[in-house]
C-alpha cells in the first residue's frame, strides 16, 4: 500500500513538473513571428540553401519582414524591415547584444572570448574599449596613414608597370586581397605576408599564414549543421570539429609566435602587438597573450577580405557604368588636378566618390545578414514574443533593396546619396552598441583605393560582355568569379611616384 502511494505522489509531481513546462513553453513560444512548416529534430535546416540571404529573401516575400525558423532546437528571427531593424538596435539594443555560439567560435575565437563572439558584459566592454583606443581610434588610425598610402601606392605602381604601354588585362581580385591583407597584417605586427615583394625572411611562414587564413574563412559562417544539431558534433560526421581544433592549434601558435618576436626582439615601433605588450608591462593580469591573440584574429578576419570585396564590388560597377566612372573621375581633375595624388584626407571633399563607396555598400554589403545577435531575456519586437536565446539575424541585403526606401533599388546610382539622410538608411556595418568598430578605416581604405585607381587609370571591360554580377557563397559576400578588367595608365596624369 505504502508502494502504491509512494508511486501515485512521485506520477504526480511529474505530472505537475510536466504540466507547468508545457504551459510555460507554450506561453514563451506564443505568437512568435509565423514561419515555414518545419521536420521533426532538423527544424528547417533542410530549406537553407546558399546564399543564407536569397533564401532568406525568398521566405519574407512568404512570410513577410520579421518570421521564425528553427534550426534544429534553435530558434532564429529573420528581420527585413529598416522599422524592424532599428527597434532591435535602439529599444532592445542591450537584450539583443549577445551572440550564439558557434563552433568556429570555441575553436578560432579562443573559445568565443573575443570582441566579435564575446557575450555582452564588462569583458567585452574592455576589448572594444582596446580596440577603439588602442587600434582604431582616429588618432591611431592616422598614426596608420603611411602603411595604408604605401600598401595602395604598391598597388597603383603594380597596375602602372602593367600597363604603361597601354590597355593590359589585369586580375584585379588578388592585387586587392594582398592590399588589405598586408594593410591589417603590417598594422598588426609590422609584416608583409602577400605578394611576389613580401619581406617576410621565411617565405614559409608566408605560405603556412596564407594556409591558414583561407582555411578559417572556409570554416566560418553561421551555417554549419553541427552547431544546431548537438547529437552531430558527438560523431563529428563531416570532420568540421577535427578540422577547426587542427586549424586552431596552427594559428594560435602562428599568433604566439608573432608575439614572442615582439617581446623578445624589436619593440617600440607602432603596430598594435607594440602597444599591446606595452600595456601588459602595466596591467598583465588583463592584457594577456590570449587577449592580444584574440584581437590579432578579430583584426584579420574582420578587417581584410570585407574591405577588398567592397573594393571589388566597387570597381566591377563602375565597369559596368563607364558614365558613372567618368563622372568621378571629372570630380577628381576639377578637385585634385593631375599634380598631384589623391590623398586619405581630400575623401571627405570629393562627395562623388563617398556616394560611390555607400553605393556599393548598399548592393553589396560585405555582411549581408550583419552577425548573428542573441537574445538574453523575453522581449517584444514588431509585435510579436521573441523568447530568451533566439538567434536574431537582419537581412540587410533585402532591406538595401527595398523598394519603399530606395528608388529603382536594384540600379546602381551614386547620386541617390546627394539627398540628405539618405546614408542613415544603411545597415552595412549594423546599428547599435555591437555595430562595426572598422567602419573609419574601411572606408578610408576604399575612398583611398578607389579614388587613385580612377585618378590614375583608363578602365574598360574586356569585351562587350557586361561584368558578371553573381555573389559567391563564403561568409562575406563577395563575387563569383575574379574580376579581370582592362586597364592603361592616365598619360595626362604626371606623378612621378606612379612610374
Ligand atoms: C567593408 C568593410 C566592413 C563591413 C561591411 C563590416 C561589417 C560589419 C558588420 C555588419 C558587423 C556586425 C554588426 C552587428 O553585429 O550587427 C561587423 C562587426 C565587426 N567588425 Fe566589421 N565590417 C567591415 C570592416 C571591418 C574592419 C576593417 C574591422 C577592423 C579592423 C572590423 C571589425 C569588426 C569587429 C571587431 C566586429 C565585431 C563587433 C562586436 O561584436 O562588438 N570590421 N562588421
Amino acid at each position: 500500500m505504502t508502494t502504491f502511494y509512494l508511486s501515485l505522489i512521485i506520477s504526480l509531481f511529474f505530472l505537475i513538473i510536466t504540466l507547468k513546462v508545457f504551459f510555460n513553453t507554450s506561453r514563451k513560444f506564443k505568437n512568435l513571428p509565423p514561419g515555414p512548416q518545419c521536420l521533426p529534430i532538423i527544424g528547417n535546416l533542410h530549406q537553407l540553401k546558399q546564399p543564407l540571404h536569397h533564401t532568406f529573401h525568398t521566405l519574407s516575400q512568404k512570410y513577410g519582414q520579421i518570421f521564425s525558423l528553427w534550426f534544429g532546437s534553435r530558434l532564429v528571427v529573420v528581420v527585413s524591415s529598416l522599422t524592424i531593424a532599428q527597434e532591435c538596435f535602439t529599444k532592445n539594443d542591450i537584450v539583443l547584444a549577445n551572440r550564439p555560439h558557434f563552433l568556429t567560435g570555441k575553436y578560432i575565437g579562443y573559445n568565443n572570448t573575443t570582441v566579435a563572439q564575446s557575450p555582452y558584459g564588462d569583458h567585452w566592454r574592455n576589448l572594444r574599449r582596446i580596440l577603439s583606443i588602442e587600434i582604431l581610434s582616429s588618432h591611431r588610425l592616422n598614426s596608420f596613414l603611411e602603411i595604408r598610402r604605401d600598401e595602395i601606392m604598391r598597388l597603383i605602381q603594380k597596375l602602372a608597370q602593367k600597363s604603361y604601354n597601354g590597355f593590359t588585362e589585369v586580375e584585379l581580385r588578388p592585387m586587392f586581397s594582398e592590399m588589405t591583407f598586408n594593410t591589417i597584417m603590417r598594422m598588426v605586427s609590422g609584416k608583409r605576408y602577400y605578394g611576389n615583394d613580401c619581406d617576410v625572411s621565411d617565405v614559409e611562414e608566408a605560405r603556412l599564414f596564407r594556409g591558414i587564413i583561407k582555411e578559417v574563412v572556409s570554416l566560418g559562417g553561421a551555417n554549419n549543421v553541427g552547431d544546431f544539431l548537438g547529437f552531430l558534433r558527438w560523431f563529428d560526421f563531416d570532420g568540421l570539429e577535427k578540422r577547426l581544433k587542427k586549424i586552431s592549434k596552427r594559428t594560435d601558435a602562428f599568433l604566439q609566435g608573432l608575439i614572442d618576436e615582439h617581446r623578445f626582439g624589436k619593440r617600440n615601433s607602432n603596430t598594435m602587438i607594440d602597444h599591446l605588450l606595452t600595456q601588459q608591462q602595466s596591467q598583465p593580469e588583463y592584457y594577456t597573450d590570449q587577449i592580444i591573440k584574440g584581437l590579432m584574429v578579430v583584426m584579420l578576419l574582420a578587417g581584410t577580405d570585407t574591405s577588398s570585396v567592397t573594393i571589388e564590388w566597387a570597381m566591377s560597377n563602375l565597369l559596368n557604368h563607364p558614365e558613372i566612372m567618368k563622372k568621378a573621375k571629372n570630380e577628381l581633375d576639377t578637385h585634385i588636378g593631375h599634380d598631384r595624388q589623391v590623398d586619405e584626407h581630400d575623401i571627405s571633399k570629393l562627395p562623388y566618390l563617398q556616394s560611390i563607396v555607400y553605393e556599393t555598400l548598399r548592393l553589396h554589403a560585405a555582411a549581408p545578414l550583419l552577425v548573428p545577435h542573441l537574445s538574453s531575456e523575453d522581449f517584444s519586437l514588431g509585435g510579436y514574443n521573441i523568447p530568451q536565446n533566439t538567434i536574431l539575424m537582419v537581412n540587410a541585403w533585402v532591406i538595401h533593396r527595398d523598394p519603399n526606401l530606395w528608388s529603382d533599388p536594384t540600379c546602381f546610382k551614386p547620386e541617390r546619396f546627394e539627398k540628405e539622410g539618405e546614408v542613415n538608411k544603411l545597415l552595412s556595418f549594423g546599428l547599435g552598441r555591437r555595430a562595426c568598430p572598422g567602419e573609419n578605416l574601411s572606408q578610408r581604405t576604399e575612398g583611398l583605393t578607389l579614388g587613385l585607381l580612377i585618378q590614375c587609370f583608363e578602365w574598360k571591360r574586356i569585351g562587350e560582355e557586361k561584368i558578371d554580377m553573381v555573389e559567391a557563397k563564403g561568409i562575406t559576400a563577395g563575387k563569383k568569379t575574379s574580376l579581370n578588367a582592362m586597364c592603361k595608365v592616365r598619360h595626362p596624369l604626371k606623378i612621378n611616384d606612379v612610374f
